[in-house]
């Protein structure tokens, strides 16, 4: 049955309970209590690898009503969906639509997440849960349906990122540029970005050598967990910045390089996710609005001489992107590929293919 009613009780670390219905599949399950703000985009989100292992909260109050769309593909790459499956443990929302009407819809939400077999939980004061998560921080959690027990569990003790790149080097699309995309996880909309700009892709694993490719440039992607831990790609991206390969980093592939390069990253106390954070360019002073996903992020103050801030948050301050003073590296926290939410910075790809092509 998909459209249980069986209570599922929603128990975070720091010993607070909210009680809901279950929907999706019915299993108790654990993990991180992430909240992501967007108003819409939760096929995107669901299916986002840098999810993977974190309870979802949608703050936005009535969710389903689209359905979910068709898993088509194109060159290999899902055209609605980050990834091939939901990337997600679990997820929360306020009020489960029944009902959904969309031309592109082909399941209900509750039907795609019960074969995905993800659990979830409806009934939820998504806002307060919220407010409850920024007081004190992102925290441990789990979805417990009915009376099936389980302990805490905490994905960022363990390397996520291998857990969801590939096994084995993939190449996509006869584009005239060569560029090797280290697969962190990486969302299927950064692979798209990339295709339209004349293309080839050498999409490699997470620990991949890629520093012994011939390629014109590498693009470190997106992906789940501390960035600390993927120490093999920190050095291969070590190798390759010293071969002067001009590089591009997005998100973790921020964090990434910048660990690289000896600065340093830490745990944010509750991220940024939405499609709303503000950023400015530290270089022509223009702002941006942004979609974002992460919980961990660069300390600004200790990156290297020859290197710059790209872009900074105009909430927080914290760090939005590094560019290097030759120009041939640079890097973003947030995602210009957006998908969900705003594209007003997918210029940065056509950035990244003139600095290649310079
Ligand atoms: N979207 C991402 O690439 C997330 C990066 C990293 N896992 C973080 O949470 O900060």
């Amino acid at each position: 049955m998909v459209e249980s009613q069986t209570v599922a009780r929603l128990i975070l670390e720091d010993g607070s309970v909210f009680y809901g219905v279950s929907f999706g599949y019915p299993q108790s399950t654990a993990g991180e209590i992430v909240f992501n703000t967007g108003m819409t985009g939760y096929p995107e989100a669901l299916t986002d690898p840098s999810y993977f292992g974190q309870i979802l909260v949608l703050t936005f109050p009535l969710i389903g009503n689209y359905g979910m769309p068709p898993a088509e593909t194109e060159q290999d790459l899902f055209k609605w969906y980050e990834a091939p499956k939901g990337m997600i443990s679990a997820l929360v929302v306020d009020d489960y639509s029944l009902d959904y009407s969309h031309w592109q819809a082909k399941t209900s939400l509750a039907q795609w997440l019960y074969n995905q077999k993800i659990p979830a939980i409806s009934g939820i004061d998504t806002r307060a849960l919220t407010r409850r998560i920024r007081e004190k921080g992102v925290m441990l959690a789990k979805l417990v349906i009915g009376d099936q027990e389980i302990d805490f569990y905490d994905p960022n003790q363990e390397n996520l990122v291998q857990k969801v790149s590939i096994e084995k080097p993939q190449l996509m699309g006869r584009g005239k540029t060569r560029i090797t995309l280290v697969d962190c996880g990486c969302k299927h909309s950064i692979m798209e970005e990339l295709l339209q700009r004349d293309v080839q892709i050498l999409r490699v694993p997470w620990n991949y050598p890629v520093e012994e490719e011939k390629t014109d440039g590498v693009l470190l992607s997106s992906g789940p967990g501390d960035p600390a831990l993927c120490v093999e790609t920190i050095e291969h991206t070590q190798k390759v910045l010293t071969k002067g390969v001009p590089t591009f980093g997005i998100c973790l592939g921020h964090q990434i390089m910048a660990l690289a390069i000896g600065a340093k990253t830490y745990k944010m106390k509750y991220g940024h996710r939405g499609q709303n954070q503000p950023v400015i360019n530290c270089q022509t002073n223009r702002a941006y609005i942004t979609s974002q996903n992460h919980g961990y992020a660069v300390d600004q103050s200790t990156i290297p001489e020859d290197w710059q801030p790209f872009f900074t948050n105009l909430n927080d301050q914290t760090s939005e992107g590094l560019i290097h003073h030759s120009g041939r590296f640079m890097s973003t926290q947030f995602h210009p590929e957006a998908s969900p939410g705003p594209t007003d910075t997918r210029f940065l790809f056509d950035q990244f293919m003139e600095i290649i092509k310079s």
